[in-house]
C-alpha cells in the first residue's frame, strides 16, 4: 500500500501542515494529545475536508484541493474503529458486524464473515449484546465490523487507549493478525511508544500540526529526539527474530537474529516463526570486553553506530550488531569513561528477564 498524503488547513488557531508518503502495512500516526493526529485521520476518511492538498491511497485520489476532487466518505470504503467500540447497544454482535457489510455494494464484498470471526476469536460472542462483553471483546467486535464491510483501508483512532495493560495484550495479537494476514492497509493513531514498537511498519511522528519525522518504526523509536519525555524510557530497537528452538528445562526459547544466538522468555511458537522483540535502550548494557561470568544470557558482537544525548545524564548509543540495530541508554559519564564514539566495537548485553509478553510480537 502506498498512502500519500499533503495537506494545509487551518482549524481555528492549528494550522495542520503535513505532507508524508507511507508504504507500510501498519502506520502509526504518533505524537502528542493535540498535535493534529485524529485530524488528519478524519481527513483521510473523509469526516473533514481539508482546505488545502491531496490525500491518494494505491493510487485513488481522496482529495485534490486544487482540482475540486473530494471523494465523499461513503465511498471511500475506509473501515474506521475508534477508542470506544461504538457498537448499537441494541443488537447482537452478529448484528452488528452484519451491519458493516449493509453499506458495501454487494459487487465490491470480498470479506468472508466466518474467516473475520475465526480471525479475531469472537465466534462465541456472536448471540451476546455489546453491554455484556468485555472492553477487549468490544474491540474486537467493532474491528471485526469494520473489516467485514470489505473496506480499501482501515482507520484506527487511539484502539487500545481505553482499555487496562491486559485487555491490550489480549488484543494485540488480533491487530498482528489483521496487520499480517489480510492486505489491508492500516492507518493507527497512537501515542503510546510500545503500542507502535510492537504494531507499527512505518512511523509518521506529528508535532504541532507538522511532520517532524517519517520512517520505518525501527529508525524512529530508536531516536531520543522523537519521543516525548515520559516515554524516553521506552526508546529502543526492533529486533527480528526466528525461533530456533525450546530449552524447555529452563522455560526459554533460543532465537536466531543477524547479530547472533538470543535466549528469551519462552515464547509459544514453533521452529522457524518471526518474531519481533522490542529492546528497551534502558535493558542494554555495553562492554568494550566480551564479559566473563555474567548472567545475562545475551551478549552480541557490535559497532557503535552513533551516539546521542538531549542534555540529561544519559546518552542514547546506537549499535549495529551483524546487521540487527540496537540502542543502549547509558550514562554520559560511561561514554567518556569507556571511551564510547562512533566506530568503536563493543559488546552488547541484554538480559533475557527484561523481555515480557508486551514486548514481543509477531514480525511486521
Ligand atoms: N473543529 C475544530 N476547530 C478548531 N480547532 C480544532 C478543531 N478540531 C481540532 N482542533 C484543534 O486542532 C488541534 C489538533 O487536534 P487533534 O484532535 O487533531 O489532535 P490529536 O493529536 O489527535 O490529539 P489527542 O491525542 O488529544 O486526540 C488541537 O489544538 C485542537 O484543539
Amino acid at each position: 500500500m502506498t498512502l500519500s498524503v499533503r495537506i494545509r488547513h487551518k482549524q481555528g488557531d492549528f494550522l495542520l501542515d503535513a505532507a508524508f508518503e507511507s508504504s507500510g502495512r501498519l502506520t502509526a500516526l504518533f505524537g502528542p494529545s493535540g498535535s493534529g493526529k485524529t485530524s488528519l485521520i478524519n481527513m483521510i476518511g473523509g469526516l473533514v475536508r481539508p482546505r488545502e492538498g491531496r490525500i491518494v491511497v494505491d493510487g485513488r485520489v481522496l482529495v485534490d484541493a486544487d482540482k475540486r476532487v473530494f471523494v465523499p466518505k461513503h465511498r471511500r470504503r475506509i473501515g474506521y474503529v475508534f477508542q470506544d467500540a461504538r457498537l448499537f447497544p441494541h443488537m447482537t454482535v452478529a448484528q452488528n458486524l452484519g451491519y458493516g457489510r449493509f453499506f458495501t455494494p454487494a459487487a465490491e464484498r470480498y470479506a468472508d464473515f466466518s474467516a473475520v470471526v475465526d480471525l479475531l476469536g469472537i465466534g462465541h460472542l456472536l448471540a451476546r449484546r455489546p453491554a455484556s462483553l468485555s472492553g477487549g471483546e468490544k474491540q474486537r467486535v467493532a474491528i471485526g465490523r469494520a473489516l467485514i464491510a470489505s473496506p480499501k483501508l482501515i482507520l484506527m483512532d487511539e484502539p487500545l487507549a481505553s482499555l487496562d495493560d491486559a485487555r491490550k495484550a489480549e488484543i494485540m495479537p488480533y491487530i498482528e493478525r489483521l496487520r499480517d494476514e489480510t492486505k489491508i492497509p492500516i492507518v493507527y493513531v497512537s501515542h503510546s511508544v510500545g503500542e507502535v514498537a510492537r504494531l507499527a511498519t512505518g512511523v509518521v511522528v506529528l508535532s504541532a500540526g507538522t511532520v517532524a519525522a517519517s520512517g520505518p518504526a525501527a529508525d524512529i523509536l530508536s531516536r531520543f529526539d522523537l519521543l516525548p519525555e515520559d516515554q524516553r524510557g521506552e526508546a529502543g530497537a526492533m529486533v527480528d527474530l526466528t525461533v530456533a528452538g525450546q530449552e524447555e528445562a529452563f522455560g526459554l526459547t533460543v532465537l536466531h537474529a543477524a547479530g547472533g544466538e538470543w535466549r528469551l522468555p519462552r515464547v509459544d511458537a514453533p521452529v522457524g516463526a518471526k518474531i519481533r522483540a522490542r529492546v528497551r535502550a534502558r535493558d542494554v548494557m555495553l562492554s568494550l570486553e566480551r564479559p566473563q561470568g555474567i548472567s545475562a544470557l545475551n551478549v552480541l558482537a557490535g559497532t557503535i553506530t552513533g551516539i546521542s544525548a538531549d542534555g540529561g545524564p544519559d546518552a542514547l548509543i546506537s549499535l549495529d550488531c551483524g546487521g540487527d540495530r540496537l540502542a543502549a541508554r547509558v550514562t554520559r559519564r560511561s561514554v567518556e569513561t569507556l571511551g564510547l564514539q562512533p566506530g568503536r566495537p563493543v559488546f552488547v548485553v541484554v538480559k533475557a528477564v527484561t523481555f515480557d509478553r508486551g514486548n514481543m510480537g509477531t514480525a511486521g
